[in-house]
């Protein structure tokens, strides 16, 4: 039971030593915290804080989060007698009031064609499971830049999390899918959005990367081009967590150009070795993993070979904008060996390998894209409410309102046309969406990052100074900005994305038209 005062007894408490205020009708006692307030001590003194009601002004300056924290929290001696605290701490799992704040499926009395009630379920049990273990460990690696704990893979690992990363498919046969929510023959695309997007709302870039995705873009060529012997030996390790793997096509000297790399296998005399030499530059985990799918410049052609880590494999961590938790590597191999099995396709196929894996990297990145630029809606909503310039709340400047429809506007677009592309996946085969759906994933991926990085810029400027600051309320704001620009580079730089998009529809243009 909470210790109840009234204002007049909290007002007697009212300068440094003895000092008082009331927040949201909780009283806290910040005599000894206030030589070690980060905002300083005078701030605390003024006449209308020390002793009042400072509800407003801590609102304004801080985020609502500071409050919950153990440290802060024990600050707090009691209650206003007969007031009610409005202000919610959210609880894990909960869904955001705030307009626009969730996709529109998840929205109070909006509807959707797409979402069965097994996806609902599925998206309370991703919410807490994120909520509890995956956010809080997000915002302390993304700042401290060491890798994924052992613990949370573990937790992933035990709730078959790693296999439903990959979509849906054989690889879940036989498996418990987040504790028998879903059975694995029921698994689609619709539970794989929703996995990403709750995981993007944790608002740390490297992290996301960090949380093992060089396992969705390094795994799947093992499980659809490698031997029943290799898969049988590399894929319940890593989806246990128990071994690591990344996807190491991208060079110093090719990016986006796939067929201008210079990585070399070669077959060793006895025939029975590729003998590996080259770089590989950004590869996302690379700094941990124990396995890389390697595109390699091979007699045939272009060969994708799954290289594990041994003699002379290195790799080397790179310093990116984002957080060094997401593992980001120089791979050097120097006569690196790789038994024949190894080899993930046909010989000089390794062109298809890698298109075919292309499109679901994508959508995944348009999941998360979409779901972040979400994220950002609902703060900038959030701040222009309760910031004050000019004696009004920003959101009655036009200006401010006309950057929010653009960015609300741009999140719905992004969404609703991924949600129709998710349903046109999953209703066709993987072959199909490799014919049908590269252009629509190319256009979306594009369009979705080039928003956001739109989004990231108005949602700077309708935070001022705090969107280019790391602590404080516009901390997810200047983060964003900051990392908005991976999205639109990994997985294809915008306007090779768009080129490819047009290809794709000049390809299939009908010969027998004319205007
Ligand atoms: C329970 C009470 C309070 C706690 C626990 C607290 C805690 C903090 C923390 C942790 C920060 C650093 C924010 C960051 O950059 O991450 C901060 C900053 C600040 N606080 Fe407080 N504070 C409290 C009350 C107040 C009050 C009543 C005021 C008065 C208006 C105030 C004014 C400020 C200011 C001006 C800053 C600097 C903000 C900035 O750099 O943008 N604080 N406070």
């Amino acid at each position: 039971m909470s210790k109840l005062f009234t204002f007049e007894e909290v007002a007697k408490h009212n300068k440094p030593g003895d000092l008082w205020v009331v927040i949201d009708a909780k009283v806290y006692d910040l005599s000894r915290f206030q030589n070690l307030h980060p905002g300083g001590i005078s701030v605390l003194s003024d006449e209308e804080v020390a002793g009042q009601d400072a509800t407003e002004a801590f609102y304004s300056l801080h985020r609502a989060e500071v409050l919950d924290k153990p440290q802060y929290k024990r600050l707090q001696i009691g209650v206003i007698q007969g007031q009610e605290s409005i202000i919610k701490s959210p609880v894990p799992g909960d869904l955001s009031l705030v307009p626009y704040a969730e996709p529109s499926w998840l929205a109070p009395g909006f509807h959707s064609p797409y979402y069965t009630e097994n996806h609902r379920k599925f998206q309370v049990a991703i919410r807490k499971f994120v909520d509890e273990f995956i956010y809080p460990e997000a915002q302390i690696k993304e700042e401290d830049g060491t890798r994924i704990s052992q613990e949370l893979v573990d937790r992933m690992a035990d709730l078959n999390i790693n296999a439903l990363r990959l979509g849906p498919g054989k690889h879940l046969k036989g498996l418990k899918l987040m504790g028998g929510i879903v059975e694995p023959e029921a698994f689609d695309y619709f539970h794989e959005l929703i996995f990403t997007q709750e995981m993007a709302r944790c608002g740390a870039r490297g992290f996301g990367d960090g949380l093992l995705s060089g396992l969705v873009i390094g795994l799947p060529p093992v499980l659809n081009f490698g031997s029943e012997e290799l898969k049988a030996r590399v894929v319940p390790e890593v989806f246990q967590g128990k071994k690591f793997i990344s996807l190491a096509i991208s060079e110093a000297h090719a990016g986006s150009d796939v067929m201008g790399l210079q990585t070399t296998a070669v077959k060793s005399e006895d025939g029975k070795e590729w003998i590996i030499n080259g770089t590989k530059k950004w590869i996302t985990n690379g700094t941990f993993s124990d396995y890389f799918t390697v595109g390699c410049k091979t007699e045939d052609g272009f060969t994708v070979i799954l290289v594990e880590r041994g003699e002379g494999v290195e790799t080397k961590a790179i310093k990116t904008s984002y957080s060094a938790t997401a593992g980001t590597a120089f791979v050097t191999f120097d006569n690196a060996r790789a038994p024949i099995g190894n080899t993930l396709g046909e010989e000089g196929g390794g062109i298809f390998v890698m298109l075919s894996n292309f499109n679901h990297e994508r959508w995944v990145m348009c999941c998360s894209s979409a779901r972040s630029q979400r994220a950002v809606v609902e703060e900038c909503l959030k701040w222009s409410a309760q910031r004050k310039a000019f004696g009004k709340p920003l959101n009655s400047l036009a200006i401010i309102r006309a950057k929010l429809a653009a960015m609300i506007s741009r999140a719905e677009c992004t969404q609703n046309w991924l949600e129709n592309i998710t349903y046109q996946m999953c209703n066709m085969s993987y072959k199909q969406q490799a014919g049908k759906l590269a252009g629509q994933i190319a256009f979306l991926k594009a369009y979705s990052t080039s928003g956001a990085q739109e989004t990231a810029k108005d949602a700077v400027q309708i935070f001022g100074g705090r969107g280019i600051t790391r602590t404080g309320m516009g901390r997810f704001i200047e983060h964003y900005h900051r990392t908005a620009g991976f999205d639109a580079l990994l997985g294809g730089a915008e306007d090779v994305l768009r080129d490819l998009g047009v290809r794709q529809a000049l390809r299939v243009m009908p010969r027998d038209t004319r205007l």
